[in-house]
């Protein structure tokens, strides 16, 4: 392994506090880890689908009186919890043994039982969206984009596009920073600003936020604790992949696109003037890696009228 730079920024420090296994509804068993972190109090998660892609904090022994009735509730176990099981480091039934350092508490890694970081590992970093996850909200792709992650993060190999998918295996790290760091309220407002006239990174500038005030540093650090060192990283958005590097530990090695499905597929996928101009304003401005030719409906940004702030009578 490469020396680490030592004038790479100090990452934060996560800790995961639970895991627990959620089958789905489409398809594959995932699970839900929930991180603290020592940068703020918000509760930032990651859904790992592989059973063995295993968080170094969440596993190591937490003290020598740690009961192993204890780490099963904590989700600390190998393999699957089934009604009368007693130990969380041994599945019995699948033949799994975990092994720890005596000292340290930690896992000792065993390629048996645990993914290897060095394995390239289809991730994608995803920032919360109410809007688009939770109330259909045709304004942004966030909502498409999740469901696609996942989708490509369970297959083998999506035939439509030829991207080779993680086969069951892969992290989508939720950060809970809802509109690009402002806040839900906040972005509530840049909708309103868009709907007169402006568009999204206008509409943060009025509002006196920067045109994305986010920071995936803690991303890099679940995924570390998670023991991934290699990315291929699911986005079109060029700072992901240059805040997602680390030298010596953590490496994007693939940028795989997150076209959107209505280009592909004329009957799928969001149709909506409002995406059309969310789309422009991320090529046009934000320098998104997406590559077909605009031809939307919406105005060029060039020719917005932008509203006056001050306030009329
Ligand atoms: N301020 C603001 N935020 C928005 C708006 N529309 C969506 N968002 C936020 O933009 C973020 C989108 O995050 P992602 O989809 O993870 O990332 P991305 O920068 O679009 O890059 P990709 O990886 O290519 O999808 C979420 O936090 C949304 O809440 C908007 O109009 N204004
Ligand atoms: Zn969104």
């Amino acid at each position: 392994m490469t020396a680490m730079n030592t004038t790479e920024p100090t990452l934060p420090q996560v800790v995961c506090v639970a895991r627990a296994r959620i089958p789905t509804t489409q398809g594959p068993d995932i699970f839900l880890h929930l991180y603290s972190n020592d940068r703020d109090n918000k509760e930032h998660l990651a859904i790992v689908f592989g059973e063995d892609i295993r968080s170094r904090s969440l596993f190591k022994r937490q003290s020598p009186n740690e009961t192993q009735q204890d780490r099963m509730i904590r989700g600390a176990y190998v393999g699957k919890l089934y009604p009368g099981r007693h130990v969380a480091d041994v599945d019995e039934k699948l033949g799994m043994k975990l092994e720890f350092d005596s000292r340290t508490g930690e896992l000792v890694f065993d390629p048996r039982t645990t993914w290897d970081g060095q394995n390239d590992t289809l991730v994608r970093i995803h920032s919360e969206c109410y809007t688009g996850e939770n109330a259909w909200s045709a304004r942004c792709d966030c909502g498409e984009q999740f469901d696609r992650a996942g989708k490509l993060i369970a297959c083998e190999h999506e035939k439509e596009t030829g991207i080779i998918g993680g086969n069951g295996h892969g992290v989508i790290v939720y950060l809970r920073q809802e509109g690009r760091g402002i806040g839900l309220g906040e972005k509530l407002k840049a909708y309103n600003l868009q709907d007169l006239g402006a568009d999204t990174v206008q509409a943060n500038l009025m509002l006196k936020h920067p045109i994305d005030a986010r920071d995936f540093s803690l991303g890099k650090s679940i995924l570390l604790d998670l023991g991934i060192n290699n990315v291929r990283l699911l986005t079109n958005n060029p700072d992901k992949i240059a805040q997602v590097e680390h030298e010596g530990i953590l490496h994007c090695v693939e940028r795989v696109p997150m076209v959107p499905i209505h280009w592909t597929d004329d009957n799928k996928g969001i149709d909506s003037k409002e995406i059309e101009g969310y789309l422009r304003t991320k090529i046009e401005r934000m320098g998104h890696l997406l590559q077909k030719p605009l031809n939307l409906h919406t105005t060029p940004s060039t020719t917005i009228s932008v509203p006056n702030l001050t306030p009329t009578k």
